[in-house]
């Protein structure tokens, strides 16, 4: 494993060798698809803010962390990504860094704007700086596109971002549209919607279902306190969809994809077959708190990945009833 300061050039074992940069490599993203390139002979470079702090866990759980060249950045200062991205030369540059909870981006609206739009800005910016061949996946958001109502929505739905994080995301997606167009930069945007592992935090929903009906089958006396379960999402499993991240930058030209299973369905049924699998009824053990209602949230979301399954040649398989089984078999054997 490599610990270093932004700036500091790495001693490359093989010049043939493929080198990707993920950016985020902490997170569950960046995990899968450091798994993912590794397996494909990748040298791997990951930042995280402060490398020699961040205990990398996602990675120790997937037993790749002395694989992994980590190295601190800091994604909101350019000196910073130019440095990196100049000492580490990649081929490759996958964007997964900045605040991913939509949640969290309504109590900390700067930092998700600066991380994300500033985030990916620099990242373009030091492309173009230092090798303009460089390829660049940029990590976007099925959030962009707000209230979009029963019919799926494709790569040419009009966004209607409601969140922070949704602005900041529709404003990354258009930087890389715009550097694609004006500096013909192979740029991609993956238009990401929920995508669910073990590895995720309980900040989100997913995750946080699981752990508390496992615990309560586990005879813990407690209630999951749930915000608004009447909004509809398209839930996959993520390690499918790093797939797809790499598949993008393997095109022969850049373009943006969505990346969904093309399923939607309420958290209501999330919730119910989450706590099916512990045969319990979850009515018997949550409560609608109003604290965990969002200030807006997008009821229904549905979406195409025709584009993705066609041209990628992409596509998922893991289903949500998949996705619900294995968070549950993780959760219980976790305890
Ligand atoms: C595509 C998108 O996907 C993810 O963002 P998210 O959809 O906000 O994920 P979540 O799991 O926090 O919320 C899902 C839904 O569930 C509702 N909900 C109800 N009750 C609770 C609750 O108690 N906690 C949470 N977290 N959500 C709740 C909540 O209001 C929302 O409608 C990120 O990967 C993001 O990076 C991304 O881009």
């Amino acid at each position: 494993m490599h610990h270093g300061e932004p700036g500091i050039a790495v001693n490359w074992a093989s010049k043939h060798m493929k080198r990707a940069l993920i950016c985020g490599v902490g997170g569950q993203d960046g995990a899968y698809l450091a798994k993912l390139l590794l397996a494909k002979g990748y040298e791997v470079v990951g930042t995280s803010r402060d490398a020699d702090t961040t205990p990398f866990t996602n990675l120790e759980r997937l037993g790749i962390l002395e694989h992994v060249s980590t190295v601190s950045m800091r994604i909101d200062d350019y000196h910073s990504v130019q440095s990196i991205v100049s000492s580490t030369k990649p081929d490759e540059i996958y964007n997964l860094a900045g605040q991913s909870s939509v949640g969290l981006s309504f109590d900390h609206p700067v930092e998700t704007m600066e991380g994300i739009v500033c985030g990916t800005m620099n990242l373009l910016e030091s492309i173009r700086a230092v090798e303009s061949s460089i390829r660049i996946f940029n990590a976007g958001s099925g959030e962009c596109f707000g209230e979009a109502g029963q019919i799926p929505v494709t790569e040419s739905s009009p966004f209607h971002p409601h969140s922070p994080y949704a602005v900041a995301k529709t404003a990354a997606h258009n930087l890389v549209k715009t550097y694609r167009e004006a500096y013909g930069m192979f740029a991609c945007t993956g238009i990401l919607f929920n995508h669910e592992s073990p590895l995720r935090s309980k900040r989100f929903v997913t995750k946080k279902i699981v752990c508390a009906a496992a615990d309560i089958f586990a005879g813990q006396n407690t209630k999951l306190q749930l915000g608004n379960l009447d909004v509809y999402r398209d839930w996959g499993w993520a390690e499918e969809y790093v797939e797809a991240m790499w598949l993008m930058l393997q095109q022969e030209a850049a373009d943006d994809y969505i990346i969904a299973t093309g399923k939607t369905v309420s958290l209501e049924y999330f919730v119910e077959k989450a706590f099916a699998y512990f045969n319990l009824n979850w009515k018997d053990h949550t409560e609608i708190d109003a604290a965990h209602f969002r200030l807006s949230d997008a009821q229904y979301i549905s979406a195409n990945p025709e584009k993705a399954n066609k041209q990628l040649m992409w596509r998922s398989t893991v289903g949500v009833e998949e996705v619900i089984n294995r968070l549950c078999k993780d959760a219980s054997e976790a305890r």
